[in-house]
């Protein structure tokens, strides 16, 4: 199988490069025939859209929008719309295809998207982000649907963002489909448990995790990258079972206390400051990237891609790192990882638990019906836990990583449900 030589890495990593290299090791381990893997690297659709928008000056911006669309073999497919500065097709593309294994690792019959707008919503007013939002969704709107594909929050969006998704696509169909969306504020139809859902399930990866490395949540101490929903819902909830957070960071920079933070008051903090650390004095302030070589037990990236490189995996000290974010390690330093046996609960398994929880949402909005938040977390809790004890498994059977082991379950369920559905 000469086409699985791990795709070359270049000096610098772009994070679709990275994507596809774990998947050639997983695809090589499961032996994949040729023509499924060449159905599986390749994105299903890819659209790439400008958007004009009146900005309150009364002058008119355009936007570069995007939506990839990896797969759809699983089911509609799903995944978060990202505003940001940073995005672009390479970034779409590979938080589409991680979509699309996450999905299928904790066995929810989607596929996989992802979409993104290249903006500063952090300068812009909420007026202008409501009318980039309402045009990026009148663009796309032969894309979206609740049984085609369905957009739910990333970077820099939320429930706000989602509510004028969902009315704008309602609009355009002449009823409410609230079930176009995931991750709507309440009383449009969002699920309780949503907004904390990543950050939970963040928490349950880590504690299965902390278990098998015999690492004792009550004497353990662990370091947070980005304090958004993630990041600061992950903070509180390990806080809550014994955990010791001994350091925060957002894009302000990184907040360091030995003796623990107080994660309901620099919440509090926050939300009271524009959602910005700025400032808050329950810790030293140190340089943002010093948080990553911390002397933790548990890191927990919760930000933003490839901020495990090469050039620092060396240098980090914790035992276990738990991906919030999508795509925080790359490729070329989990083999340094490795090496000093740092282990990883990929991405694509520890954040796994906000589509989980936009799978019910989903689910409830199609039966018309409300669960309660005990149902929701239960339920959630217990497709984390599954799913983190199926990853170990299949690590220990093929001998490879947390991280290889998740892409070897993904690839395996999604090239079977194409060989089910008659792809070839
Ligand atoms: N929101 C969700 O349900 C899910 C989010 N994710 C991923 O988790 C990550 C974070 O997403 P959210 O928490 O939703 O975003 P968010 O927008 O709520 O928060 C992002 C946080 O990262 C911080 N940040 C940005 N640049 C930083 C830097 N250079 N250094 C330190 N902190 C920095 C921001 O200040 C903010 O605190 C992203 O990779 C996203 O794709 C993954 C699964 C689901
Ligand atoms: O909740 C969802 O549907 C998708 C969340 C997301 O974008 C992600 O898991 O990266």
């Amino acid at each position: 199988m000469g086409y699985i030589e791990p795709a070359p890495i270049k000096d610098k990593e772009n994070p679709f490069e990275s994507m596809m290299s774990r998947f050639n090791v997983a695809a090589q381990a499961l032996g994949l025939e040729d023509e499924i893997y060449n159905v599986l690297k390749s994105p299903y659709k890819q659209v790439i859209v400008s958007l004009p928008v009146t900005m309150d000056d009364g002058s008119i911006r355009v936007f570069e929008g995007y939506r990839v669309i990896h797969s759809n073999i699983l089911g509609p497919s799903k995944g978060g719309v990202r505003f940001d500065m940073g995005v672009n097709l390479d970034e779409v593309k590979a938080l589409a295809a991680w979509m699309t294994w996450k999905c299928a690792v904790v066995d929810i019959p989607y596929g996989g998207a992802k979409g993104g707008i290249k903006c500063n919503p952090r300068e812009m007013s909420a007026g202008e982000i409501e009318r980039l939002t309402r045009t990026y969704t009148q663009t796309l709107i032969e894309i979206f649907g609740p049984d085609r594909d369905i957009p739910a929050p990333d970077m820099g969006t939320g429930p706000r963002e989602m509510a004028w998704m969902m009315d704008e696509y309602s609009k355009s169909q002449g009823m409410t489909v609230n079930a176009v969306v995931t991750g709507k504020p309440l009383v449009l139809g969002g699920s309780l448990g949503r907004t904390e859902a990543t950050g939970r399930g963040v928490m349950i990866a880590a504690l299965s995790a902390m278990e098998k490395r015999k690492i004792n949540p009550f004497n353990a101490k662990c370091a947070i990258q980005g304090f958004g929903n993630v990041g600061s819902w992950a903070a509180k909830l390990l806080n809550e079972r014994g955990v010791k957070v001994v350091a925060i960071s957002d894009i302000s920079g990184a907040y360091f206390n030995d003796n623990g933070i107080d994660i309901n008051e620099a919440i509090a903090y926050r939300d009271a400051n524009k959602n910005s650390l700025e400032g808050y004095k329950g810790a030293e302030k140190i340089p943002g990237d010093e948080l990553l070589f911390l002397d933790v037990d548990v890191l927990i990236p919760a930000a933003m891609e490839d901020v495990i490189t090469k050039d620092n995996a060396g240098k980090i000290k914790a035992k276990l790192i738990v991906e919030g974010a999508n795509g925080p390690t790359s490729a070329k330093a989990d083999a340094i990882l490795k090496e000093n046996d740092v282990w990883a609960v990929p991405d694509i398994l520890a954040n796994a638990g906000g589509v989980t929880v936009s799978y019910f949402e989903w689910v409830q909005n199609r039966l018309g019906y409300k669960w309660t938040r005990e149902r929701v977390n239960r339920r959630s809790d217990r497709i984390m836990k599954t799913s983190f004890n199926h990853v170990y498994e299949v690590s220990q059977q093929y001998d490879v990583s947390l991280r290889i082991a998740a892409y070897i379950v993904a690839i395996d369920k999604v090239s079977n449900t194409y060989k089910y559905r008659g792809g070839f």
